[in-house]
């Protein structure tokens, strides 16, 4: 039977089914499973050391896993050309220091295919949202860390994808500015954009749609952030986090 348009619209845009991954002998996540729905914010919060960054990485298609199953937008990963239709920042920066802003900007934004007039209009538009436009000229060598991680969240903004996965997005970033990015990331996410990020913030966790507890390479729980501290009985998220096995909060 032929595949009609409503039908790819209301699959997951992220699936996964029994995903593992080890390191050696160390299984790091075991039997991974989850959906994730269009326009759905997801957040992942486990302890350090817990799997997030490998499972982001899997997401992705940097990595790879060993058994189970991982589909995005309809396509198996890992696949390279998904890279265009996802906006993917990691953990550490990707930038080139030696370059301005603008220039990373631009070289990233000729990658996402894009060019003229579009690619300046998005370039100023997510530098307004980081609140660098100011800085826009200076080569990334002299900006601070938390400059380089909002340069680098606009670097994920630009080519507008349907998809955002953000390793830890507002680390390093003040709270005025964490707010107004929040801000951003639940507009977009109105407007249908799906985004799966890491966090060790609980009140970032709040705001999510849902949450997934990682811990010991499982998913221990994955629901919205009301349902969890229900369950638990606690009071806040922080509280939740704990008593469902996510361990010590950071
Ligand atoms: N390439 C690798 N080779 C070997 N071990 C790895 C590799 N990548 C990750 N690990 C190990 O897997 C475990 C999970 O790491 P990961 O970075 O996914 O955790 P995390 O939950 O993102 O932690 P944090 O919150 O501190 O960023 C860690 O024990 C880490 O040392």
């Amino acid at each position: 039977m032929a595949t009609d348009v409503t039908t790819i619209h209301d699959q997951p845009v992220l699936s996964l089914a029994g995903v593992t991954r080890s390191f050696g002998s160390r299984t790091i996540l075991d039997g991974i499973s989850l959906d994730v729905d269009r326009g759905e914010l997801l957040g992942l919060l486990g302890p350090s050391g817990s799997g997030k960054t490998t499972l982001i990485k899997l997401i992705t298609g940097i990595d790879r896993c060993d058994t189970g199953d991982i589909k995005l937008l309809g396509e198996r990963m890992p696949k390279l050309a998904m890279l265009s239709r996802i906006g993917y920042m990691a953990q550490s920066d990707a930038l080139y220091n030696e370059l301005s802003a603008k220039q990373n900007l631009r070289f990233f934004g000729k990658l996402y295919g894009l060019q003229g007039e579009r690619l300046q209009a998005r370039i100023q538009a997510v530098m307004r949202i980081v609140d660098l436009t100011e800085h826009l000229g200076k080569p990334v060598a002299a900006y601070s860390g938390g400059m380089k991680r909002r340069l680098s969240l606009a670097i994920a903004l630009l080519h507008e994808p349907e998809v955002l996965i953000l390793d830890e997005p507002t680390v390093g970033i003040d709270p005025v500015l964490r707010l107004s990015i929040w801000e951003e990331l639940l507009g977009m996410r109105d407007s249908g954009t799906t985004i799966i990020l890491t966090t060790h913030v609980m009140d970032e966790a709040d705001r999510c749609d849902r949450i997934g507890l990682l811990r010991g390479g499982r998913l221990t729980a994955v629901d919205t952030p009301e349902a969890l501290k229900r369950r638990s009985g606690s009071a806040t998220i922080e509280e939740a986090f704990i008593a469902l096995g996510g361990g010590e909060a950071q």
